[in-house]
């Protein structure tokens, strides 16, 4: 049995009398990644800033290995390391400067010379933070978040504003500390990340978590897609398959949804043998988080929670 390194329970979280989350359950196994996607205000970062300790929760309950994270803080907290979306160092120390003090504050610091290195951040380390980019001041809000060697990471927004080859230094920073048995929470807008990191994901929306899951899960349940001009000379002789867009025909194209893209994709080409057709600009896909992302934000998507 893997351990659950995060439980959360019917989780709500009330500003006055706004609810910023309405009921959120999600389980983070110990050594997976887990990717928290949502919408702008649907209260990603309330739900992570909660799981961290830094607030009560309003409703329900959280624990952080084994432990109530706000009101147990002093238990979970030298266990867990944490990169806020924004971390706010003192602009006027140095890079190496800012992380001696950090490494000052963490039980079992990491050698701080190789954690710049890692991170690529080694030949600034005698510049000033307020000196660095934003892209260098997340870098640099990571390395310091993993320098206790932490069992639990949770990463909120950890790639916003670098520029694609320092996210992929990122990404590989991240894949060795989970090869290494970390537990990663993250949160994210790049559903490439998600896609690239996460074991399991959960798209949140208005305070609730509308689909969660593996990715394969998440897109197994969304219709995959055949599409191809329409072949001169068949008339309304049309594949008996999955579910026709008429008016995508009309204009020249076959568009067709499928749940079951192997035995679909079968017919269609047994179809296309037997009109003698040759089939152009001919696609079949699997659905894409992209647009599972999007039916959830139109409100077309059935609640598909299995986290
Ligand atoms: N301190 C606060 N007081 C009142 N409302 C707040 C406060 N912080 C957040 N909210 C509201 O709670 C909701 C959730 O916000 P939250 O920051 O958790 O969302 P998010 O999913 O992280 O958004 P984003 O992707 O834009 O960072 C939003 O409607 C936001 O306006």
């Amino acid at each position: 049995m893997t351990e659950t390194v995060v439980r959360v329970s019917g989780l709500r979280c009330s500003y006055g009398d706004f609810d910023a989350v309405r009921g959120v359950d999600l389980d983070v196994r110990r050594g997976e990644l887990f990717a928290l996607l949502g919408t702008n205000g649907a209260g990603k970062t309330t739900t992570m800033e909660t799981i961290e300790g830094h607030r009560p929760a309003s409703g329900g309950s959280v624990r952080v290995l084994g432990h109530d994270p706000h009101r147990d803080r002093h238990k979970v907290r030298s266990r867990c390391g944490i990169m806020l979306q924004d971390s706010g160092f003192a602009g006027d120390l140095t890079v190496l400067e800012t992380a001696r003090l950090w490494q000052r504050m963490v039980e079992r610091a990491s050698d701080v010379d190789a954690a710049l290195e890692r991170i690529g951040l080694a030949h600034r380390r005698d510049v000033r933070v307020k000196q660095l980019s934003g892209g260098e001041k997340r870098r640099l809000d990571l390395a310091l978040a993993t320098l206790g060697g932490p069992e639990v990471l949770f990463l909120d927004e950890p790639t916003t504003g670098l520029d694609p080859e320092s996210r992929e230094t990122t990404w590989q920073l991240v894949r060795e500390l989970l090869a290494q048995g970390t537990t990663v929470l993250l949160t994210t807008h790049y559903l490439e990340e998600a896609e690239r990191l996460a074991d399991r994901l959960a798209i949140m929306h208005e305070g609730r978590l509308a689909v969660a899951g593996s990715l394969v899960d998440v897109l197994d349940r969304e219709r995959a897609r055949i599409s191809f001009d329409l072949p001169a000379g068949v008339g309304d002789a049309l594949p008996d398959v999955g579910e026709l867009d008429r008016d995508a025909i009309g204009e020249g194209r076959v568009h067709i949804r499928t749940r079951d893209l192997q035995a679909d994709l079968s017919a269609v080409l047994r179809w296309a043998e037997h009109h003698t057709v040759r089939l152009t600009r001919f696609r079949a896909q699997h659905a894409s988080l992209d647009e599972v992302f999007r039916d959830v934000v139109n409100g077309t998507r059935e609640v598909t929670v299995a986290a």
